[in-house]
């Protein structure tokens, strides 16, 4: 057997295991490690460990070494919470960029409000749950400890949903978001509806006391699942982009209303049902700007009824190809961006074009977050603070929130 040192971990997770001039992909290794196993295809897929790290500790799930749901629970929190950071200094630093990090947050456990589950019927049931690591098995979920135990509760009714709703071969996906009316679930890749199909889920809805059960498309609506968003309360459309936990969104919020204190006009780029739109309105005009039309038209229908919020505005446009251009955004004196994981650099090219003072920019992808804020300093904009804030514990995701400041 061969023996090997596990030098760092890479993006996702995995340690780097080197020996001599070889090297491979260990999972659940920790640096410095000393391991043994035999790589196929480039990965150690049971590496034995044979010098432990320090920061090794016993994962707390049963189902750890095969869901790939989690793949951090194997190292101590500190680790994670130092090595988050270093990924977002080190996506820096190769841009030869860097800002003072005030801090890492980390959301608890059993605080994830948003799962997106694979579902698969079997001869004797149905399988529930995320898919294996690298692989697209899926291990059957009996317990978690990421998402809320409201939703970790309801995977028998889920469960039943995948087994009415699933045809042999396909695989569904199932949004289950837990909100203050409880879960709203979302079922794509099932049967085509019809009655029967209709009035069994109608009745699992009700079994499971389901605020809103959306089929493909159609929808049961037993409570209307709004979620606050500020002083408004907004019902996403069903399997709705949000931030993960509710602890990780008032942690960006707080970030996203310091970065543009002042402004009394804000664009909000990339805007979504309005997670910042919504809070930013008690105290400025914002112009919401999404690709997407049913958010948008959620963040409105809150931003009318909550009744005593700044005006707010919206706009569907596609802003990847046809993002604002410099003329439109200097009407206002702050930008909030909050772009999908392959960031917004054309959007962001505007920006660096236009004269806007100031920018709060939320990232999910160090390394294209780090290409976006090259060309803001390139253009003039430092970047004088940022927050890393770990929605994903277990996970190797991590995002960030940043402060630019034309100079
Ligand atoms: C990371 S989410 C942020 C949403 C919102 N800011 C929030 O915190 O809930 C990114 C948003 O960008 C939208 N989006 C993705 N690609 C887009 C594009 N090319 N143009 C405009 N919006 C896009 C998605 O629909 C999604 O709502």
């Amino acid at each position: 057997m061969t023996q090997w040192t596990i030098e760092r971990l890479g993006r996702k997770g995995d340690g780097v295991a080197v020996s001599g001039d070889a090297r491979a992909l260990a999972s659940l290794t920790l640096p410095g490690e000393v391991i043994e196993g035999e790589p196929a295809d480039g990965r150690i897929a049971a590496p034995k460990i044979l010098t432990p790290s320090a920061e090794r500790v016993k994962p707390i799930c049963g189902h750890y070494r095969a869901c790939g749901g989690c793949s951090l629970m194997h190292a101590s929190d500190g680790f994670t919470t130092r090595w988050k950071q270093q990924v977002v200094e080190a996506a820096l630093a190769a841009r030869g960029l860097s800002a003072p990090i005030l801090g890492v947050h980390t959301s608890p456990p059993r605080s994830r409000r948003r799962a997106v589950l694979s579902g698969r019927r079997t001869k004797k049931g149905a399988l529930l749950g995320f898919h294996a690591r690298a692989s697209d098995v899926i291990v059957d979920l009996q317990a978690c400890h990421v998402m809320r135990p409201e939703i970790t509760a309801a995977l028998p009714l889920l469960r039943k949903l995948v087994v009415v709703g699933a045809s042999r071969s396909a695989e569904l996906t199932l949004t289950a978001i837990h909100g203050p009316a409880g879960l709203d679930v979302a079922v794509t890749g099932g049967k085509p509806m019809e009655t029967t199909l209709f009035q069994t889920l109608a009745g699992l809805a009700e079994e499971g006391d389901l605020a809103r059960l959306d089929w493909d498309g159609q929808t049961i609506t037993r409570r209307r699942p709004a979620l606050p968003m500020g002083r408004a309360m907004v019902v996403p459309p069903p399997a709705a982009f949000l931030q993960a936990t509710a602890d990780g969104e008032a942690a960006l919020l707080a970030a996203v209303r310091n970065f543009t204190k002042g402004a009394s006009a804000i664009v909000d780029l990339f805007a979504g049902c309005g997670t910042f739109t919504l809070p930013l309105a008690e105290r400025a005009s914002v112009h919401a700007v999404e690709g997407l039309a049913a958010p948008l038209s959620a963040l409105d229908t809150g931003w009318r009824s909550a009744g005593s919020l700044n005006r707010v505005t919206t706009q569907i446009r596609d802003l990847a190809r046809n993002p604002l251009l410099p003329d439109e955004l200097n009407r206002f004196d702050a930008i909030v961006i909050d772009p999908p994981r392959a960031g917004a650099e054309a959007q962001v090219c505007q920006i660096a074009a236009s004269d806007v003072p100031k920018i709060a920019f939320v990232a999910c992808d160090p390394v294209n977050f780090s290409r976006d804020a090259q060309i803001l300093a390139d253009s003039g904009f430092k970047m004088t603070r940022m927050l890393v804030v770990d929605q994903f514990r277990w996970s190797p995701h991590v995002e960030t929130v940043a402060e630019f400041i034309r100079t």
